[in-house]
């Protein structure tokens, strides 16, 4: 139901196999799979009855109506591995329809059922109850309560995050500016004279850019199989505490630079790549991150804002910069996304993605603020180095210019 609401997805389309965001009479294409896997009614039954059971009318009416549906075309055939039938979806939906508000519908489709179940005597009473109350006040028969999405309040920048996550990473429309061009990079390190980095500056103010195959891809494979036997639900700071969120759905685990000397390696890379020192304790773990279908992070600030973060137990400041691998491709979906900035990267796999936090004075940009877009087909996988900003005196010096 995410999926459906931050990609504009229709439910008769999903329960065809297709994932089509439908916006009025346009019809976008956000994955084209190369085998339709159709629904079932019962199917469509499961998933409708999960909004159902949370008092959420608003995704279970569009997936109980499917599952009528569907129901209606396969009446009779029975498949052993069927839960519900139609008079179940009948019943869920002249329920969430009355608890909606729409009475006639809930009306007829209380009729239908007793078409098949003559004599329940709920159902039977249901419907004196439903024309009785359409004879009292019979505007309830056209009055279509427009029901609001559940969960809404709490996100006032998420008509902008959906709208870049929708996009599946922003095109590429910034071949005329000159500021934004690519390069090999090799920062003047030996590290990597011989092999410079492809980069890509994807913004400035905040700062982004992207470097391509930073990593190969069997480093890529190595860092998820080293992570893989230690994922566990990732947490966020808030306070003082550390707790699992709906906002960020995923799994993480935090690798060592002693579990295998290859993160040796990649510490040297992104050190000589961004001239920062990332020695302990100036810089965080590896954190590798798992996303799976549906898997989130919503628009959020890695730096700390608050005093009281457990970020300031490291003792070397706040998190100056972030330095984001890609470990894996998505099918669709999982873009990251910019909110002020107003822009999203795709997921580019093996390609590492660095931002700056904090302005030179220290104060954190607010412009960073950024998501991870739910993962519609596919299983993603990150990789954080969060750099920090004691260490980092002489290498990014501050300014006392609030715009640097
Ligand atoms: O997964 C992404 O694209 C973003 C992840 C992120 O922002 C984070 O882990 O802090
Ligand atoms: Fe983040």
């Amino acid at each position: 139901m995410r999926l459906q609401d931050v990609y504009m997805l229709n439910v008769k389309g999903l329960a065809r196999g297709v994932f089509q965001r439908v916006t009025g009479s346009a019809v976008t294409d956000l994955y084209s799979p190369r085998r339709l896997f159709s629904l079932t009614g019962d199917d469509c039954f499961q998933v409708g009855k999960v909004a159902y059971d949370m008092g959420d009318y608003y995704h279970a009416i569009p997936w109980l109506e499917e599952a009528v549906s569907l129901f209606r075309g396969s009446y009779g055939e029975w498949k052993t591995e069927d839960e519900a039938s139609l008079e179940d979806a009948l019943d869920h939906l002249a329920f969430a329809y009355f608890q909606a508000g729409n009475v006639s519908c809930a009306l007829s489709l209380s009729r239908e059922f007793l078409l098949y179940s003559p004599d329940n005597k709920r159902m039977a009473r249901n419907v004196l109850k439903y024309e009785r109350l359409l004879a009292e006040s019979p505007n309830q028969a056209v009055a279509e309560a427009v029901i609001q999405r559940p969960n809404v309040p709490h996100l006032q920048t998420r008509d902008t995050y959906e709208g870049l996550c929708q996009t599946l990473g922003s095109q590429p429309t910034h071949y005329q500016i000159p500021s934004l061009y690519c390069s090999y990079e090799a920062n003047s390190s030996p590290f990597l004279l011989l092999q410079p980095i492809r980069k890509e500056i994807i913004h400035r103010e905040p700062y982004v850019a992207l470097y391509h195959d930073f990593v190969s891809d069997s480093e890529a494979q190595k860092l998820r199989e080293l992570a893989e036997p230690w994922l566990q639900r990732s947490v966020v700071a808030s306070g003082e505490k550390q707790l699992e969120v709906e906002y960020r759905i995923s799994k993480s685990a935090w690798l060592k630079d002693t579990v295998d000397p290859m993160l040796v390696t990649l510490d040297h890379r992104i050190a000589a790549l961004t001239g920062l020192d990332i020695h302990p304790p100036y810089a965080e773990y590896l954190q590798v991150v798992n996303y799976g279908i549906g898997g989130h992070y919503e628009p959020h600030f890695d730096h700390a804002t608050s005093p009281s973060s457990p970020l300031y137990r490291m003792k070397s400041g706040n998190r100056v910069a972030t330095f984001m691998i890609y470990l894996s491709s998505v099918e669709a979906g999982g873009a990251t996304a910019f909110i002020y900035a107003n822009f999203s990267v795709p997921v580019v796999k093996n390609a590492a993605l660095f931002w700056w936090n904090l302005h030179r004075s220290g104060e954190g940009d607010g412009d960073t603020l950024h998501a991870g877009c739910p993962v519609l087909v596919g299983d993603k996988w990150v990789a954080n180095k969060w750099i920090h900003e004691y260490g980092q005196e002489f290498r990014r010096p501050c300014s006392s210019s609030p715009e640097d």
